[in-house]
């Protein structure tokens, strides 16, 4: 990042520049319980590596962190069972949205990536294998590397389980190509209990910052990754991080990130910091309209980049 540039001037700027970008996109509403967030929310964290701590606007209201979630269940799953995680799921671009089944049936089964949902449900079946609720493992993962008790919002998750039609298709197909191995729909509640964590700009930011600290966390003061796998989910992160618009997105962004459809972002800085955004607002591709923006503003305004 820029040096002598003031991280809290940046964000007052920020929020500024993207007001323009408000009413472009539109809440998620497939899953019904999403659709009634205030599409004004704002706010955005950003965490350093040296102990920092910048916020604007609504960065300590709790939202849905729905895929951003598959972030951390995937560092689980690879921490438990290591390069075996990639004989179930590729790492490999989708290019296509991230529920998308005619691909998983075209490649027998085989997820693309661990981040689209095909491949999230394979990791919750691995993490399945160790134990009853991943979802609980899950958020107090998170929950740990943010200092923080989070919640799973059971509406949320049981609006989600009650309608989560393509999901269970993508289950099953996988059920039946082997690689997933437990009963769908104890694959399927877990992971949609997953997605239905809530958690603020602050503590999202914070629970990221291993990536951006060589593995470390300085809020539960110990090393969660090996400096290789942070690497390595950094690179997942900007190859897979936003689905099929992953290329627009690095070419506007630059960094590493991982969006859900409750409208948040977390961007990592290598070496530096990471930045946790939320707007409910989204694209055709599921990322917040006005979080993919403020980043861009904010990597233009630092000039940080991975690139
Ligand atoms: N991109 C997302 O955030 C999708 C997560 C959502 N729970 C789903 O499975 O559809």
């Amino acid at each position: 990042m820029k040096s002598g540039v003031s991280i809290d001037d940046v964000l007052a700027e920020v929020a500024l520049m993207v007001r323009p970008q408000f009413g472009k996109g539109r809440p998620a509403d497939y899953i019904p319980q999403l659709a009634g967030v205030d599409p004004n929310k704002f706010g955005m964290a950003v965490c350093t590596v040296s102990g920092g701590e910048h916020v604007i606007g609504d960065a300590d209201e709790p939202f849905s962190a729905q895929s951003i979630t598959k972030l951390f269940a995937l560092g689980l799953a690879l921490n438990q069972i290591g390069d075996e995680v990639w004989t179930r799921v590729g790492k490999e671009p989708s290019g296509t949205p991230f529920n998308f089944l005619s691909q998983l049936e075209y490649e027998h089964g085989v997820p693309r990536n661990p981040f689209i949902n095909a491949g999230a449900l394979a990791i919750t079946d691995i993490l399945l294998d160790t134990v009853k609720a991943p979802e609980l493992l899950v958020r107090d993962f998170i929950g740990m590397l943010s200092g923080s008790q989070l919640e799973i919002d059971e509406a949320v998750a049981q609006s989600e389980i009650d309608t989560a039609h393509k999901n269970r298709a993508i289950a099953n197909l996988m059920r039946g190509a082997g690689t997933i191995t437990h009963e769908v729909e104890a694959v399927i509640a877990a992971y949609c209990r997953q997605c239905a964590i809530t958690i603020s700009c602050r503590q999202l930011a914070r629970a990221a910052l291993p990536l951006a600290a060589d593995g470390f966390s300085p809020i539960a003061e110990e090393t969660i990754f090996p400096s290789r796998l942070t690497r390595r989910l950094n690179a997942l992160l900007l190859t897979c991080g936003t689905y099929d618009s992953v290329g627009s997105f690095a070419y506007r962004v630059g960094l590493p990130a991982k969006s859900g459809v409750g409208g948040g972002i977390l961007a990592v800085v290598p070496g530096q910091a990471t930045i946790a955004v939320w707007s409910p607002e989204l694209d055709r591709f599921g990322s917040s309209v006005v979080g993919t923006a403020a980043l861009e503003y904010f990597a233009q305004l630092t000039n940080c980049s991975v690139l």
